[in-house]
């Protein structure tokens, strides 16, 4: 990591304005002219720059579950996966439902991270699903909380769902749904719901649970004017829910994440515990359409769902073990294979998918900016031929369930700079 306060990229595509070169002072974006001739150089013929990435759904385990990850190691994860910002979930050990537990995440993100570490906080008590969280006091707080979620559970509860909507509408929130119909798709469900499921006689998922909470939560953002933001989209039929929504008007905005979008039904058949995650990883027929949605911007932004566990809670029978895979470090080769090498994102896209879209929808003000000057230095230099397999022991994530591992992907990220930091380089420093 570099502690210098001035920097000179050289000579970077800007995606539809050319190649130019970008200076960095002080954290912004400064007239290149300015740059004295001792300045640090980063030379990036042949690189493209994007805004740097934003995650609205990243598991940090810290406070808790620091033999996972922690804030530290998370935001290293996030840095080498070209993001600057991380919307860090609150189904931590204790959950983030309170303004001091909060402030805690923001305070250590600041002092430890390689990113901006944003905290959500729990829509209810402890994720309990009974009692509304202190949605106020935590958007008032230091960390200024915008986004709430129980992710890991459902806000099954419709009255509490509709009570935390009208709650956030006065600060602008918005209230992240983890959509599981627990009616449907109880805790033990870890299979998409098939065929495939009742041969491996594994607990079925069907996507009915998810698409009739979305459909639902529709209907309350209307009602309460408020908005709703649906994580980790894995169905068609939650899609056409979403079109449907959206074509009335009604303020609720989706991720995908990674996962998602590549992988299939199909890994699952091994019972490997790195592919169990929640929602499950679904057929082919559903991760076209997922790419057709991103690629329309049906669903806005993608998310990552980076969900580290520790090998004891992921070595077990697949029924047994913890759902979750990693996801901040391949988020963008992903991105690339499924998107842009097919021809449904170019860069302006993935920018406004992963950048400009996430950075909107969680409110920050200082990411998801164009690289212009005097705005926030932040930003990833992508390397658009790169490729390299995927080792999961040269991750930055204490975690080792990833499920890219020994995969050829493309290997984007040269570097990124978060606030005119050098938070990760490919070249190795001299
Ligand atoms: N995605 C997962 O399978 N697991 C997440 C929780 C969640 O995102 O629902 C986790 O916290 O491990
Ligand atoms: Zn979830
Ligand atoms: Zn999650």
């Amino acid at each position: 990591m570099s502690g210098v306060s001035e920097l000179l990229i050289v000579g970077a595509d800007l995606v539809g304005a050319g190649r130019a070169d970008l200076y960095v002072r002080d954290g912004v974006f400064a007239d290149p002219a300015e740059a004295g001739s001792d300045v640090e150089r980063i030379d990036a013929d042949g690189l493209i720059a994007l805004p740097g990435l934003v995650d609205l759904h990243t598991h940090l385990r810290e406070p808790g579950r620091e033999d996972a990850e922690t804030i530290a190691t998370g935001t290293q994860a996030a840095a080498r996966g070209g993001f600057t910002a991380v919307l860090a979930m609150a189904n931590t050990t204790p959950v983030t439902d309170t303004a001091e537990a909060a402030e805690h995440v923001w305070a250590v993100g600041r002092r430890e991270g390689s990113a901006e570490v944003v905290p959500v906080g729990a829509v209810s008590k402890g994720l309990a699903g009974a009692e509304l969280a202190e949605l106020g006091l935590m958007a008032r707080s230091a960390a200024g909380v915008r986004v709430f979620s129980d992710d890991g559970r459902c806000v099954s509860d419709a009255r509490l769902m509709r009570r935390a909507l009208e709650y956030v509408r006065a600060f602008g929130g918005v209230i992240a749904q983890h959509a599981q119909d627990p009616r449907l798709a109880g805790s033990d469900a870890c299979c998409h719901e098939g065929e495939l499921s009742g041969k491996l006689g594994l607990p079925g998922w069907p996507p009915a649970a998810e698409a009739t909470i979305v459909a639902r939560d529709a209907e309350l953002a209307k009602l309460t004017g408020s908005r709703v933001h649906v994580c980790h989209v894995s169905t068609a039929e939650t899609v056409d829910v979403l079109r449907w929504a959206h074509k009335r008007g009604i303020p609720i905005s989706a991720e995908v994440t990674p996962h998602h979008l590549m992988l299939t039904t199909s890994e699952v058949v091994g019972y490997d515990p790195t592919y169990k995650v929640n929602p499950p990883l679904r057929p082919d027929e559903h991760v076209t359409v997922l790419r057709e949605a991103l690629a329309d911007g049906t669903i806005a932004a993608v998310g990552t769902d980076h969900a580290p566990h520790a090998r004891h809670d992921k070595e077990h029978a697949f029924v047994d073990a913890a759902p979750g895979m990693l996801g901040l470090e391949a988020a963008l080769a992903v991105v690339i294979e499924t998107m842009v090498k097919p021809g449904l994102l170019d860069w302006a896209g993935v920018a406004e998918r992963m950048s400009y879209e996430p950075a909107r929808i969680a409110r920050l003000a200082h990411q998801g900016r164009p690289l212009r000057i005097g705005e926030p230095a932040n930003l990833v230099l992508v390397d658009p031929s790169a490729r390299a397999v995927v080792d999961r022991n040269a991750s930055a994530s204490l975690s080792r369930n990833n499920p890219w591992h020994g995969r050829d992907l493309p290997d984007p990220v040269a570097a990124t700079v978060w606030r005119g930091r050098v938070t990760y380089s490919r070249e190795p420093k001299g």
